[in-house]
């Protein structure tokens, strides 16, 4: 409960910038975590001054929020690299790495990987990034714990968290509507959304996000968008979600 209140603090320099609300929930891993901020000791880039260095936002929200569509968009624009820890998760699922079959079975569960492989898979990519000469980044999908909040929170600064939601019956359509082209790793979505207001709740209408006519034979679907695992994961992410939540300004 420390991290809790630690991070609900306005002075808190993860949170200094947040303009919406942020909802964070405790994890379940077990790794120590010194262990785990060892990853990160290499990256002197986490605490420039913002005019010496891109943009450094975090993108969180539900699955099937659209985190990932935005923050893909957003880091054209704006040049910086959008890394998706659910992407780094599928990437190490594709190879023949030992991780690989004990990631199948947590992710095809619904459940959350452990915050150690997590930072393993973040800190790769960051240095990789940082050899290639990357600046800033949007993070899309961490953190998703305290833990990993509270590593973040020290061993970078965080200028902006964007938290985006949307109510749960659209959620789990637009999982189930998501698409990805085998070739070029385009995301789409075939889902067409339209939901009647009422009750003071907004209407929602999303049409849906078709791919070019050269990738339509070559769409696939994640394994983890099934009805079931959907639902589990939303079921995982709203109960833990729940522990904690405020919002500053
Ligand atoms: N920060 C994280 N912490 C723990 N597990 C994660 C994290 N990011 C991704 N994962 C794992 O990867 C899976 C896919 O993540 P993601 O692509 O972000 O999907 P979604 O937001 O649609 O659930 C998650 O269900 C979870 O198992």
């Amino acid at each position: 409960m420390a991290a809790l209140s630690r991070l609900s603090k306005p002075s808190s320099k993860f949170f200094a910038n947040i303009t919406r609300s942020v909802y964070f929930y405790s994890s379940a891993s077990a790794a120590p975590e010194p262990e785990i901020k060892s990853y990160f000791q290499n990256h002197n880039f986490a605490r420039k001054a913002p005019k010496d260095r891109n943009v450094q936002w975090v993108f969180l929200g539900c699955p099937g929020v659209g985190k990932g569509t935005y923050a893909s968009r957003l880091s054209k624009f704006l040049g910086v690299p959008h890394i998706a820890t659910g992407d780094l998760v599928r990437e190490e699922l594709a190879s023949s790495g030992s991780l690989s079959q004990q990631l199948s079975e947590i992710v095809n569960q619904g459940k959350l990987v452990s915050d150690e492989i997590i930072f393993n898979l973040l800190s790769k990519r960051l240095e990789a990034g940082q050899a290639g000469g990357e600046s800033g980044f949007i993070l899309d999908g961490f953190p998703r714990t305290v833990k990993q909040a509270e590593i973040l929170e020290e061993v970078m600064d965080i200028d902006l968290v964007v938290n985006l939601k949307l109510c749960e019956d659209v959620l789990l359509e637009k999982c189930l509507g998501r698409r990805m082209c085998s070739q070029c790793g385009g995301n789409f979505n075939v889902a067409n959304i339209n939901v009647k207001g009422g009750n003071g709740n907004p209407s929602i209408s999303m049409a849906p996000l078709l791919p070019p006519a050269h990738c339509m034979s070559k769409l696939i679907t994640r394994a983890d968008d099934t009805e079931e695992v959907v639902k589990e994961r939303l079921r995982v992410y709203n109960e833990k979600v729940s522990l904690h939540s405020f919002t500053i300004l």
